[in-house]
């Protein structure tokens, strides 16, 4: 079985930590990687893909040291940064080709042909880039990080500038792309991972806090999350006072969605967590914004 150890990574740029004995262990599947901007979550996957030397720690790929793997390591590895940068007068056969020569994909025809009858461009492999749309760029770009078929799939913010459409066809490629691979999704938006996710982690301020299913993460705040009513000026209030998850606007009161240890309030009824739930009360303080 497919194996990736991340034991005690540490990245410090200057004096400034960005990761701190960060542990973990992953195989088949889907990762969420989660967090809120400045997390560390892009220095954590540069240091995942080789391009960043970590500061301590190391990175086993199925027993073996990253670093000392070397060039064999890189051959396992697919990428598609967050801001993919194309050229956008090459055509998408062009761009493909240039990445094979790059990857040094051996048999690259069938490569090539294979990734886009997986992405669904094949129809557009003569398309100019800077014709594509949004969805079609995004899906270029996974197209280019399966060339190689790697071990270890890793994404970061795939879905920042799709519409809700795309959205889901992008999950449900990542899905039919988890068999026989690690995929690593980095993002800070919840319902891009919390369906597809074997497994989610929670990195904040450069340390990995909770690594679990979707399940044991909300189970993690049980028994934390309220629904409670409350009139304009009582919402106002309780705003500045609470974490609030959700405010819905009903016949001119507001139904408000708490996440607090306590009971927050008399008239409070406890509702089943989600994880937006859970994002809110490890990443945000009342009136404190990101903490
Ligand atoms: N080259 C660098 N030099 C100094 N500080 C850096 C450098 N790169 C990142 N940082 C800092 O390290 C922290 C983590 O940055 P990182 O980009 O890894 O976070 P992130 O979770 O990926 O956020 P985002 O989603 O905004 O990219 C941030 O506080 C950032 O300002």
């Amino acid at each position: 079985m497919m194996k990736l150890e991340l034991e005690s990574i540490t990245k410090f740029y200057g004096k400034y930590p960005a990761l701190q004995n960060v542990s973990a262990v992953l195989t088949e599947g889907v990762y969420g990687l989660l967090g809120p901007n400045g997390a560390g979550k892009t220095t954590l996957i540069n240091i995942l893909i080789g391009i960043l030397p970590a500061s301590g720690g190391v990175i086993h790929l199925d027993g073996e040291n990253t670093v000392q793997m070397g060039g064999r390591y890189f051959d396992q590895i697919g990428y598609m940064p967050q801001y993919p940068q194309f050229y956008a007068n090459f055509t998408v056969q062009e761009f493909l080709d240039y990445m094979c020569q790059v990857k040094g994909v051996a048999n690259a025809k069938e490569s090539i042909d294979a990734a886009l009858v997986f992405v669904n461009l094949e129809e557009n492999r003569s398309k100019r880039i800077g014709a594509l749309s949004g969805g079609m760029r995004q899906r270029l770009g996974i197209a280019q990080a399966i060339l190689n078929d790697p071990k270890l799939l890793v994404l970061d913010e795939p879905t920042a500038g799709l519409d809700p459409g795309e959205r889901i066809r992008f999950r449900n490629l990542i899905s039919r792309l988890a068999k026989g691979r690690i995929i690593l999704l980095a993002t800070h938006i919840v319902s891009d991972v919390e369906y597809i996710a074997k497994e989610i982690l929670l990195l904040r301020r450069g340390t990995l806090v909770m690594q679990g299913t979707p399940r044991e993460l909300e189970q993690s705040i049980q028994g934390k999350v309220w629904e409670v009513s409350a009139n304009e000026a009582d919402m106002a209030l309780m705003v500045d006072t609470y974490c609030v998850s959700n405010i819905k606007q009903q016949d001119g009161s507001y139904l408000l969605r708490i996440v607090d240890d306590g009971k927050p309030l008399r008239g409070a009824r406890p509702v089943p967590p989600n994880l937006d739930d859970l994002f809110l009360h490890t990443f945000f303080q009342p009136s404190e914004g990101q903490s």
